[in-house]
């Protein structure tokens, strides 16, 4: 087991009433080795204050959250800073490249980071942008490439010192169909040939059927898991039916 979450809450005070919100609300969660998984659930059930909490960018009130054997909890900010540049990977909606820097600076970032050396970086970074099919790109700025070419160097940067867990935000919601797709079958591809364990929070079910399992959370905490056992589309279909249920609030059998 690579991420172990129990009982996991989070309240925000609001300071003008000083009412709580349970953002999160008892949440369990666990994810496999080399599992590519998907969260969804609807606008306001926790996605976002999840993955926070799971990108170590925010505690949770309370609960347990252990990574690789690691209680992240117990981490203080310069350990879990280490920490999340060592284990974790994160793709977002909008890319997040620098544009001062070309496209191989960019995936360089995390191993100049970490101080490593010149020569290990070039090549990496060289292997890792050929595999995504970038490397006639790589001396391109982020401006002179496409959408669907922004967002494969965003995954380069997030995958070259090869993390644990990829934590992804709504990596597609940005991109035309057709980079969307690829982008997707890359996911797929890492997943299967480099092993790579990938969280993906996405609001889009055609998305989530490129990914194992999907993990629908409600109020806070899960509602219920459709594991894939079938064809793409199908998987597909069961995902929209999953969706009625959830934004219905029946539990699935
Ligand atoms: N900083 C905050 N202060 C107060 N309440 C917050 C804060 N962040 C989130 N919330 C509340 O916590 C709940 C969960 O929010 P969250 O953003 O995690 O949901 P989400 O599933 O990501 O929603 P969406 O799909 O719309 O992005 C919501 O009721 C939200 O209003």
């Amino acid at each position: 087991m690579l991420l172990h979450v129990r009982a996991l809450t989070k309240a925000y005070r609001n300071t003008r009433n000083g009412l709580e919100t349970w953002a999160l609300n008892g949440l369990e969660l666990d994810v496999y080795r080399q599992e590519f998984i998907s969260i969804m659930g609807p606008s306001g059930s926790g996605k976002t204050t999840l993955l926070n909490i799971l990108a170590g960018l925010d505690r949770p009130t309370s609960g347990e959250l252990c990574l690789q054997g690691e209680n992240m909890l117990a981490l203080n900010a310069d350990e879990l800073a280490l920490f999340r540049r060592r284990n974790l990977g994160f793709v977002f909606q909008d890319f997040n490249l620098l544009d001062t820097l070309t496209l191989a600076e960019n995936v360089a970032l995390p191993l100049s980071l970490d101080k490593r050396g010149g020569g290990d970086i070039r090549q990496r970074v060289d292997e890792m942008l050929h595999f995504l099919s970038l490397g006639e790109q790589m001396q391109r700025y982020p401006y002179e490439v496409s959408g669907g070419q922004q967002q494969r160097t965003a995954v380069a940067r997030a995958l070259i010192h090869r993390p644990r867990l990829l934590l992804a935000d709504e990596p597609t919601g940005n991109l035309d169909s057709a980079s969307a797709r690829a982008l997707l079958e890359l996911f797929q591809q890492l997943n299967s040939q480099q092993q790579a364990t990938i969280l993906m929070v996405t609001h889009d079910p055609f998305s989530a059927s490129y990914s194992q399992r999907v993990v629908f959370i409600k109020d806070g905490r899960v509602f219920c898991q459709l594991q894939r056992s079938s064809s793409q589309p199908q998987f597909f279909q069961s995902i929209l039916d999953a969706l009625a249920h959830v934004e219905g609030g029946h539990e699935l059998a």
